[in-house]
């Protein structure tokens, strides 16, 4: 039961992401979205991607329109109907990834077909239980850029099966090329475990004027040879997604420091959200 057809719900950062990996490691891919729109600028962004690895000399004009041929965007989720593997990558919310779940689970036509979801925090129990095929239910996390970054996390819930499991470990390593590390179904999980609660203390050390933005990032990125400092990062993986794991895992845990400082609230209030709308801690060209 090998993963030929893959399907991908969101198109955003994450969801843009999962479908360039997928299609360049040569399957077909459906990508939903909310609505046109939406699923316009997912495909605006894969291609933007694509055609910026074929500047850097990665692909070839006739790679990029081959990879862009294996992908469809669309904003009906019926056309998921026939995926092997459904990754949902809809933005942090546990209300929309559960009506998601309610609905693939009874979409899926392939009595083997796995869903899986890319949340950072949100319980994949609770996703499994509402999907109707808790046991082909898992989380499968990829991290941003998800065409660069060679993790990605798995995470069987209790309900998940061993197949399950097995499949997804074959697909990210052999199908994917990347390498998966194994997790428990709570919240963070191992990568967010650890980086959420730096995250948040690096903007609380810009919220109490501690030090500059710039001054906090320079210190990660030449002091400890990080590829970028935490309030770059964080702009990077998104204000609102940030705030929403640190949320979760606050609930999980109720431990002080993954709770969300004021000012990562209020930026979030205030749509500055990083890299993606184009300001957060710094100013981005959009
Ligand atoms: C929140 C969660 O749940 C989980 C998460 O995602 S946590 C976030 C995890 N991610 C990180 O920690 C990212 C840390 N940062 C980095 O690794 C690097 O700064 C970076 C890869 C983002 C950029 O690297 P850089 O060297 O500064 O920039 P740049 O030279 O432009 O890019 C390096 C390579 O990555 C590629 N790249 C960068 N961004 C890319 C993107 N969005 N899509 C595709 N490729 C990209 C470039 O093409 C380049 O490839 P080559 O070297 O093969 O030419």
């Amino acid at each position: 039961m090998t993963i030929a057809r893959l399907g991908v719900v969101g198109g955003g950062l994450m969801g843009s992401g999962i479908t360039e990996v997928g299609a360049r490691a040569g399957l077909s891919v459906v990508t939903v979205e909310v609505d046109d729109d939406a699923a316009k600028r997912a495909a605006e962004r894969v291609e933007a991607s694509l055609r910026k690895a074929e500047q850097r000399g990665k692909l070839t004009a006739d790679d990029v329109a081959a990879t862009l041929e294996r992908v469809t965007f669309t904003a009906d989720l019926e056309a998921l109907a026939d995926r092997d593997l459904v990754v949902e990558a809809a933005s942090e919310d546990e209300r929309t990834k559960l009506d998601l779940f309610r609905t693939l689970g009874s979409i899926l036509e392939s009595d083997d077909a796995v869903l899986a979801s890319n949340t950072s925090s949100i319980p994949i129990v609770k996703l499994g239980a509402v999907s109707g095929r808790a046991d082909r239910v898992m989380g499968v996390h990829f991290f941003n850029p998800a065409p660069v970054m060679r993790l990605v996390e798995l995470i069987p819930s209790l309900t998940t099966s061993p197949e399950t499991l097995q499949r997804m470990q074959t697909f990210v390593s052999e199908t994917l090329g990347k390498e998966p590390i194994e997790a428990t179904d709570r919240a963070g999980f191992v990568v967010n475990s650890l980086l959420v609660p730096y995250l948040l203390s690096a903007i609380r050390m810009y919220e109490a004027g501690y030090a500059s933005a710039a001054d906090i990032d320079s210190g990660m990125v030449l002091g400890c040879g990080h590829p970028m400092g935490p309030l770059a990062l964080a702009d990077l993986i998104g204000l609102d997604t940030v705030r929403a794991i640190g949320v979760s895992m606050y609930e999980e845990f109720k431990e002080p420091l993954y709770s969300p400082p004021p000012v990562l609230d209020r930026m979030v209030e205030a749509g500055l959200l990083g890299k993606k709308s184009g300001h957060g801690f710094y100013p981005y060209d959009r």
